[in-house]
């Protein structure tokens, strides 16, 4: 298993947790192979590939320039790149785009998925690539071309001219020509480059030399056109190489091959991970919050448990044994907290079993790591201890996502974070990752902004900071929000990052405080704090609710107004979940995607 928490986490949710609970659904418009999303004759697979290699192909290998780079979005109307799937694809992809997700990493996320839900090979995915700010050069091989250029352009993309017939093949296996952009080499909507366009098989190089081919870049028109360039590109070394993958299982290996060397063609000074491997058990989505009362924090998220090699029926529960602040066993009450099965997920080759985690942990001693016990029905269990390290989990800076809200249409946001008493003296800053849309481009500006946070009452252990932005950019529910305790960039800086916009509720919930203000010493959990002030309950309202109304003489009425605002501030809290719930920006871009799509 991979060391968790790793920089590729978010592209490893991204690639593997796709359907089901907690899906991220990134695989719906290409899965299956013969979903045609966009409209008929147009496999949504077959684009997204070749995408991927249109973003590629005007790499200069030796120079180090270009290459999976997220440039082609830049380029949609310069000629080569003919075709609705580019815009179409990069839209989607743009839902997924952030902080940890770049365009050019989402290209060869695509890359695998799209061949994986045809029946083609697992092309193993690196994380790590940075998106180029403009336009790149030209360069993207056109069927007209003669084959000393085609040979030409893909030497300077790194390509032996092996390679060159082989990548060739294994492109052009899904999808074909579309009379759109070729009329003058189809007729109808589209002619496959095989029998089987939405199947990852070798059909394209053994119907071509058993001669049985409706290639439109072999046969027909193209011919005498001079636009049969997969007869050419075939059989430029005497059909020596197409031949040798007329055997399936090697097809399909010399494809892993080469698809996996076009997505790792990246500008120099990219520096790639190692490939993304799906965790056998990961921490998805767990947050802390300082309770009501700030006595106590609540604990939540899963505990995702990959169940493809272990059938979740064979599963007792889980327990989850964690350390407190100081690294030791003083919790309060108890170190552990068991969950039992709550659903079930799903990506292209493996299942996921999911374990809710929703636990209070004393404020005064706090959490800092945890690892998994996995019990079996048998009465044996499995141990995860995150490679030895434990799974690292900070309590010194949360946001307070019942006092943070987002009015979704306006953008208006109000940013509330608990921060432990110990970073008093250190800046406390909220960082918001921002999407803005750009005219003729298909992929919304990513933006940051960061501000000061204003240091609020003190609750027990904790002082409340906060901080008021109105969000550019009318898409507000697709930011990341991080709070910073520290100076950013430094090796102290604590954060709680990387948090869903689109989570936040509508309206800000008050909070209610302890009565004192505590000092926190580390190092000793087991020892009461001193007390270094005592205040009155300290009360944060929202700044989005009417002021409480003080009036004892009207008690009853009061009670009443309180039930009202209790009742309306759910309601425009479930109101906002069922707008977050089909407007969510990846449904959002879903439900454009799907629009034609037959279920
Ligand atoms: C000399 C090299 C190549 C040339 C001249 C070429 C040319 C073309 C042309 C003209 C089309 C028809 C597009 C349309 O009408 O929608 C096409 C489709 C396609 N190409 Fe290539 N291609 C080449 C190499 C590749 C490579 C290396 C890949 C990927 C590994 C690839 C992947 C695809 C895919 C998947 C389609 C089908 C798209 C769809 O159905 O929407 N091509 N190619």
């Amino acid at each position: 298993d991979p060391t968790w928490p790793s920089s590729t986490d978010e592209l490893e949710e991204i690639m593997y947790q796709l359907k089901a609970f907690r899906g991220r659904r990134f695989s719906d418009t290409v899965d299956p192979c013969t979903n045609e999303a966009s409209g008929p004759g147009r496999q949504n697979a077959a684009e997204w590939l070749r995408l991927g290699f249109h973003d590629m192909a005007t790499a200069n290998a030796a120079a180090g320039i270009g290459g999976l780079d997220g440039s082609i979005q830049y380029m949609l109307d310069n000629g080569e790149n003919l075709g609705p799937g580019f815009n179409t694809t990069l839209r989607f992809l743009a839902g997924y785009h952030s902080s940890r997700a770049s365009i050019s990493d989402l290209i060869a996320l695509g890359v695998y998925v799209s061949v994986r839900s045809c029946g083609g090979p697992v092309i193993p995915v690196r994380g790590g690539r940075v998106d180029a700010l403009g336009p790149g050069d030209t360069g993207v091989p056109q069927p007209e071309h003669d084959i000393a250029l085609f040979r030409q352009q893909f030497a300077r993309m790194g390509f032996t001219p092996e390679e060159m017939i082989q990548v060739t093949a294994c492109g052009h296996t899904l999808g074909g020509v579309h009379s759109n952009e070729f009329p003058e080499l189809v007729s109808g909507t589209e002619v496959g480059s095989d029998s089987t366009v939405a199947l990852f098989d070798n059909k394209v190089v053994t119907e071509y030399l058993e001669s049985n081919t409706s290639n439109p870049l072999v046969v027909g028109p193209a011919v005498a056109l001079g636009k049969d360039s997969d007869r050419r590109i075939f059989d430029s070394d005497g059909n020596l190489t197409v031949t040798a993958m007329m055997d399936p299982p090697t097809f399909q290996a010399v494809c892993q091959k080469v698809l996996q060397k076009m997505i790792e063609v990246v500008p120099a000074g990219v520096v790639l991970s190692d490939p993304i491997l799906p965790y056998t058990v990961k921490p998805v989505g767990m947050q802390l919050t300082l309770a009501q009362g700030a006595g106590s924090i609540l604990l939540t998220g899963n505990i995702r448990v990959r169940t493809t090699h272990l059938p979740r029926s064979e599963i007792q529960n889980l327990v989850l044994t964690y350390k407190d602040r100081d690294g030791g066993d003083k919790c309060g009450h108890s170190c552990t907290i068991t969950s039992t099965l709550l659903g079930g997920g799903r990506g292209l080759d493996d299942t996921f079993s999911f374990f809710p985690i929703e636990a209070s942990v004393s404020a005064r001693t706090g959490i800092s790591s945890f690892i998994i016990t996995i019990n079996l029905k048998n009465g044996s269990n499995l141990h995860f201890t995150n490679n030895g390290q434990s799974f690292p989990l900070q309590d010194a800076v949360m946001l307070m996502r019942p006092q943070s809200c987002l009015m979704q249409h306006t953008g208006v946001f109000s940013a509330t974070a608990a921060i432990r008493n110990d970073r008093g003296d250190l800046p406390t800053t909220l960082l918001v990752s921002y999407k803005a849309p750009r005219l003729g481009l298909p992929v919304p500006g990513l933006h940051n902004m960061t501000m000061s946070m204003r240091k609020g009452p003190c609750v027990g252990l904790y002082t409340l900071y906060s901080a008021n932005w109105t969000i550019p950019g009318g898409i507000s529910f697709a930011s990341r929000i991080d709070i910073i305790s520290g100076e950013m960039g430094s090796n102290d800086a604590v954060a709680d990052d990387f948090n869903d916009a689109a989570e936040l509720p509508g309206s800000c919930a008050p909070f209610q405080g302890s009565s004192r203000c505590e000092e926190v010493i580390l190092g000793t959990t087991a020892n009461p704090t001193t007390t270094v002030s005592s205040t009155d309950v300290a009360t944060v309202s929202s700044p989005s609710l009417p002021e409480p109304i003080h009036n004892n003489a009207q008690s009853s009425a009061e009670g009443e107004l309180r039930l009202g605002k209790a009742f309306s501030s759910f309601f425009q809290y479930l109101t906002n979940y069922i707008a977050n719930f089909f407007f969510g920006y990846d449904r959002w871009q879903l439900v454009n995607h799907q629009l034609g799509r037959v279920t």
